[in-house]
């Protein structure tokens, strides 16, 4: 593409010697962060949030022609053709509307299939507001009369990711007097048996989050989850329609399959529906929410909705030079296919984002991590970057020296907080100045002279100086994003995810994939669910290449068949 070829050329001439230390010192240097960063409104209580992105190695020609490299690849059009409903996902055939579930326009249409999809999605979030406040007040009683006092969320991936972050992150709007959520999600028994281990059955709801209702260990973890639960209550002793009563109070189900539901023995009106046009890692903002909705409660959740309902504004309605998702989209993209960067870090600087990166691994790679263009073709150019990231400042005292001084560019984006929760004295303050402080070093480095001013400072010898100065220089010249919120709520936590969620889209059109789809995993789910008979006995087996046959043999000769 013309675009891609003008970048390479810039990228040849000026784009891989920017040095931004140099950038930063010149006469331009002083209005590098007014040219290179964007404060939006999100709202009015909660302020803005500052893209920082001027610690970049970047120009503003390289800015422009990526922007040229965006319009050319057709990002306005192919957002516009999201938003209303397109079927933009085309190997599944379905439309990508996760925007129509936070869209907090009374007067909103979205069509597909020539249906308005509003309604049913209002109809939703009006259910799970009459549940959860039933359930929260303690008017939703457990099979016998008890207030339910925990939630367990049983589901995986898209049904389990985003409910794990968002409580984790609204942690201080919730109140674990009323309320506390546990989650399971791997197949591996201990994960169940850990979290029902203190439970009370009497005062246990359990979520089965599924959007297909067919996943493999979601359905075994729910199974197992009621077979405890009966075996609590009484087991065989009890009567089939106290069972069905008991089941009705403590079991309901986040889904797009009624039929598996119901097959299952969740009722149809403890059913919490939503529609194939929400991909599973976008799915925290509909049904698949309840569990957040239960435990922060379901204005709080409403609130959630309208900060991505912010961003999704921002992202429609903003000049692409000034849209946040687009410029981190372009410089994930500058890095990606020009430099050749394979990882993206996501660092934040807040305990309560601390999933906030597993999150997005599953949000960014499961959408992005594609070989192929929507044509069929398979692509000549790099896609989707490996996601990874800690808090800060815990991943300072583990991986940033690799960061810092290793042979490999990892672009980072820092996320902070001007307020905290838990400001502790000095904590907040501490905990910014190291934010600020790792931008700038990775930014700034150190150089032979200022590592050789500081040692002579310290009074070492001239060998030892020589010695020690290759190791303690510092090249910079380390890429960063600084997000700036002014305080985590679930206002904000909704713009930074959608934010998130529409630099991915942005990447995914430059790449010209679909960020929709996920065949990738469906090979390994195959093989397992053939393999599974093989370890019904002691039998052993040659059918699989010889590493997989070595590894079940040792298995069925080793294990107590
Ligand atoms: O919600 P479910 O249908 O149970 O799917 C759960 C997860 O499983 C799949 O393997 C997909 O890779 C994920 O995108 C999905 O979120």
């Amino acid at each position: 593409m013309e675009q891609f070829n003008k970048l390479k050329e810039h990228y040849e001439n000026v784009g891989k010697n920017i040095n931004m230390r140099k950038e930063f010192e010149s006469s331009d240097g002083v209005n590098r962060f007014k040219d290179f960063s964007k404060e939006i409104v999100i709202s009015k209580e909660v302020g803005t949030i500052l893209l920082d992105y001027s610690k970049n190695r970047i120009t503003k020609e390289t800015m422009g022609l990526l922007l040229d490299l965006a319009r050319s690849s057709k990002v306005e059009e192919m957002r516009n053709a999201m938003f209303q409903g397109e079927k933009i996902n085309i190997t599944e055939d379905r439309a990508v509307l996760h925007t129509a579930l936070r869209n907090r326009d009374p007067s909103a249409v979205i069509k597909v299939d020539g249906e308005n999809v509003i309604p049913s999605v209002r109809k939703v979030l009006d259910k799970m507001r009459s549940f959860s406040e039933r359930v929260r007040s303690g008017e939703w009683k457990g099979y016998t009369g008890k207030t339910i006092t925990d939630v367990v969320n049983i589901g995986i991936g898209g049904s389990d990711l985003g409910p794990v972050m968002v409580t984790q992150a609204l942690k201080n709007y919730a109140n674990d007097k009323v309320m506390r959520a546990h989650f399971v999600s791997n197949i591996d028994g201990t994960h169940l048996a850990e979290t029902v281990k203190h439970l009370c059955p009497e005062t246990t709801l359990f979520i089965v989050a599924s959007k297909t209702f067919t996943t493999q260990e979601t359905i075994t973890n729910a199974q197992s989850a009621r077979s405890w639960f009966l075996e609590k209550i009484g087991g065989s002793s009890i009567n089939a329609e106290k069972q069905k009563h008991a089941i009705g109070q403590h079991f309901v189900a986040l889904s797009t399959n009624e039929q598996e539901v119901t097959k299952f023995g969740i009722l149809k009106e403890n059913m919490f529906e939503f529609w194939d046009w929400v991909g599973g890692r976008y799915s925290v903002w509909s049904a698949i929410g309840l569990s957040v909705a239960l435990y922060v409660g379901m204005d709080h959740f409403e609130s959630f909705l309208e900060g991505a309902y912010h961003m999704d504004q921002h992202f429609i309605n903003t000049p692409l030079e000034s849209n946040l998702p687009v410029i981190m989209g372009l410089l994930g993209v500058w890095y990606n296919n020009f430099f050749g960067c394979q990882t993206q870090a996501i660092l934040p600087y807040d305990q309560y984002l601390s999933r906030f990166p597993a999150y997005f691994q599953q949000g960014d790679m499961e959408s992005n991590g594609k070989s192929v263009q929507r044509n069929g073709e398979h692509v000549t150019h790099s896609t989707g970057p490996i996601i990874w990231g800690e808090p800060g400042t815990n991943g300072q005292h583990a991986f940033y020296q690799l960061i810092h001084q290793g042979q490999k560019i990892i672009p980072c984006d820092f996320i902070a907080s001007v307020e905290s929760h838990n400001p502790l004295g000095k904590h907040h303050q501490i905990l910014l100045s190291n934010f600020f402080a790792q931008t700038e070093a990775l930014m700034k480095g150190k150089n032979q002279q200022e590592v050789t001013n500081e040692l002579t400072k310290e009074g070492l010898s001239q060998e030892k100086i020589k010695q020690l100065l290759p190791h303690k220089v510092f090249e910079g010249n380390r890429p960063t994003n600084s997000i700036f919120l002014n305080k985590l709520t679930p206002h904000s936590l909704g713009a930074l995810i959608a934010l998130y969620e529409h630099k991915i889209f942005v990447q995914g059109i430059i790449w010209n994939i679909n960020s929709f789809d996920q065949w990738g995993v469906e090979l390994g789910k195959q093989l397992a669910k053939s393999i599974l008979p093989e370890l019904s006995d002691k039998n052993q087996i040659s059918s699989h290449d010889s590493s997989t046959n070595g590894l079940i043999n040792f298995y069925k000769s080793n294990s107590k068949l």
